[in-house]
């Protein structure tokens, strides 16, 4: 059965990627920038949170955002293939939203924290894991204030979980890749590089 369920995997399209890290690293920025340099490529999973949309972002494009009764709803039901809370809120990435992406060819992109990373191993769908990680503590938290969209709270709250990512990026084996965001242009060509066989392949087949 195994065999199977793996080799739907292979069937259903390129080979997804994983990015996480803490909170403020530059993870949307990173992936927006490539989204947008390779249309077409790049297909973004859009996951469920019970968090509310920040100024400019929207419904149905960053986030499905749904109650707490909806979202558990659909998890009790198994429309999803992980969840997890974090700092308050709830995150999943439904069945229907990497189906989306793959339905069309093109590489799956999740966004999703360390809870996340861990449950997506346990599954079939066997991406490629990239930890996006920042220079210090002193700099994520900078970049955090400068963006300008937590609460003193929310924001202390995303610190402590920052530490607890930052660890387990480094034990052995838990990304396949690990990116430092110092210099952005740097960083984005490391996620380049990083991806240029999967961008190779996905561009063979639908040129
Ligand atoms: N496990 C899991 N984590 C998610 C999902 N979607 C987003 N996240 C993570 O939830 C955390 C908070 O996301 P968000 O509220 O958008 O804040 P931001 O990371 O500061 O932009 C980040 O670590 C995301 O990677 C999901 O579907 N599943
Ligand atoms: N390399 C970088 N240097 C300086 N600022 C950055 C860099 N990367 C991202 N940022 C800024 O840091 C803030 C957090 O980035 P964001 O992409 O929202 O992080 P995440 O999605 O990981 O929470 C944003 O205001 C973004 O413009």
């Amino acid at each position: 059965m195994r065999h199977f369920s793996r080799l739907f995997s292979v069937m259903a399209g390129p080979r997804p990627v994983v990015c996480s890290g803490p909170s403020g690293v530059g993870k949307s920025t990173l992936l927006k920038k490539l989204m947008k340099e390779y249309e077409g490529v790049f297909g973004f999973s859009i996951s469920h949170t019970t968090r509310k949309p920040r100024p400019g972002e929207q419904n149905g494009i960053d986030y499905h955002y749904v109650t707490r009764d909806v979202m558990q709803a659909g998890i009790d039901n198994g429309d999803f293939i992980e969840s997890a809370e974090f700092s308050g809120n709830l995150y999943g990435t439904s069945k229907a939203a990497v189906q989306e992406v793959q339905s069309k060819n093109l590489i799956c992109l999740l966004d999703i924290d360390m809870q996340g990373v861990k449950n997506i191993k346990k599954t079939d769908l066997n991406p490629m894991f990239i930890s996006i990680q920042p220079p210090s503590m002193e700099i994520l938290e900078k970049r955090l204030r400068g963006r300008k969209t937590e609460s003193e709270e929310s924001l202390q709250k995303r610190l402590q979980t920052a530490k607890i990512e930052m660890e387990f990026s480094k034990e052995p084996g838990a990304f396949d890749v690990i990116i430092i965001n110092d210099n952005l242009d740097d960083a984005y060509a490391k996620l380049k590089d990083a991806l240029k066989e999967e961008i190779h392949k996905v561009k063979k087949v639908s040129s």
